[in-house]
């Protein structure tokens, strides 16, 4: 296995709220590795976007504290000055949101504003960079790219904008993408026309991408490894065959439950102290409440990746209830992903 080139390990992102601190991010571990793509999974706040906004230096907030360790390609990113993460920002890790989209600068053709990415990155590029933007423009899709790149933002639909978003993120070349939920605000033609593109170029360019989506169809396209976030807590990591055959920690399966529509998601404080879904989870024991799980692994094979944050798959316990459910909850969304994978 190659080294990995952003390694988090122990994160945490404490925001300090007038009632007490709120753990937004819990001891998050992750690793991505060049040419693949990792899945950041769970349901809306549980610190997705906390996680890669701390990673890069992007909460700005006086509010929160960061703590813990970010390696990317060796540097120690929580360390890092302002320059030194702007430069990174600007060169070696691309950030495609949601709403870049509406990020575009309206005074400026898409032409210069990818150029400005180009030669932020490049003081000397090879070819000029108006060519480079062209070609850009035209690998994230855009017709007529000798004529649009010209346009200013107003003249482009929404999902052409954030091609052209796309196309600015790419121009720096970057060793890493991170795409936080890049598709969630578009109609869902365009959505699947995006995905598309991110598949393609995550082929044809070897594009190592974190990827933060709560759509398990989108997981199912283009992960190679998942990590399920709880409560500002991973509770399952694996490769994706792994998790989507057999989704081990209970709060994987009521994600899984919700999206196929199988149940009504209730929500309950996190538990302070043990495992946060205690409170939620039909498996849970004394036990549950008073330590914090740590990962173990969920198939009897020890060498595979794939483990759950769950007292059930420690040796010894019966984990044969939990399993069960897997194996139900696995089947009901296999049957929605394949219809899904027609459109
Ligand atoms: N600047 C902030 N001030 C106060 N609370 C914040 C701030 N940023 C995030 N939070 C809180 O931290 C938690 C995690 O937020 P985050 O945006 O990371 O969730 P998420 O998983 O990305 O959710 P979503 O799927 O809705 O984007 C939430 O409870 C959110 O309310
Ligand atoms: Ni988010």
């Amino acid at each position: 296995m190659s080294k990995p080139l952003l390694t988090v390990e122990n994160l945490r992102a404490d925001i300090r709220m007038p009632d007490g601190v709120l753990s937004a991010v819990d001891g998050m571990d992750l690793t991505v590795t060049r040419g693949e793509t990792v899945c950041l999974v769970g349901e809306s706040g549980s610190g997705k976007s906390l996680t890669c906004d701390s990673i890069t230096g992007l909460v700005s907030s006086r509010k929160i504290d960061v703590s813990g360790s970010v390696r990317f390609d060796g540097e120690a990113l929580l360390e890092a000055d302002e320059a030194t993460l702007r430069t990174i920002r600007g060169n070696r890790i691309a950030y495609l949101f949601q709403n870049s989209h509406n990020a575009l600068d309206p005074v400026y053709s898409i032409g210069n504003q990818i150029v400005e990415a180009i030669t932020f990155h490049d003081d000397d590029p090879e070819p000029e960079p108006r060519e480079q933007a062209i070609e850009l423009l035209e690998t994230v899709g855009l017709s007529r790219p000798g004529e649009r790149v010209d346009s200013y933002p107003h003249e482009l639909s929404q999902g052409m904008r954030q091609r052209v978003a796309l196309a600015i993120a790419l121009a720096a070349d970057p060793d890493l993408l991170i795409a936080d939920e890049p598709t969630s605000a578009l109609d869902v033609t365009i959505q699947a026309r995006i995905l598309e593109l991110l598949e393609q170029l995550k082929r044809e360019r070897d594009l190592t991408v974190l990827l933060v989506t709560h759509d398990l169809r989108v997981v199912a396209r283009l992960a190679d490894r998942v990590v399920v976030m709880y409560a500002g807590q991973p509770v399952e990591r694996g490769p994706v065959d792994a998790v989507f055959e057999t989704p081990a920690h209970p709060y994987t399966q009521a994600l899984f439950d919700s999206f196929t529509g199988t149940t009504q998601k209730t929500h309950e404080q996190p538990a302070a102290t043990g495992c946060r879904f205690a409170s939620e989870c039909p498996h849970a024991v004394d036990d549950c409440r008073t330590e914090r799980p740590a990962f173990e692994a969920v198939g009897t094979d020890e060498t595979t990746s794939h483990q759950a944050a769950c007292i059930y798959y420690r040796d010894g316990r019966d984990r044969s209830k939990v399993l069960e459910r897997a194996t139900g909850v696995a089947t009901a969304a296999d049957s929605l992903l394949e219809v899904s994978d027609g459109e």
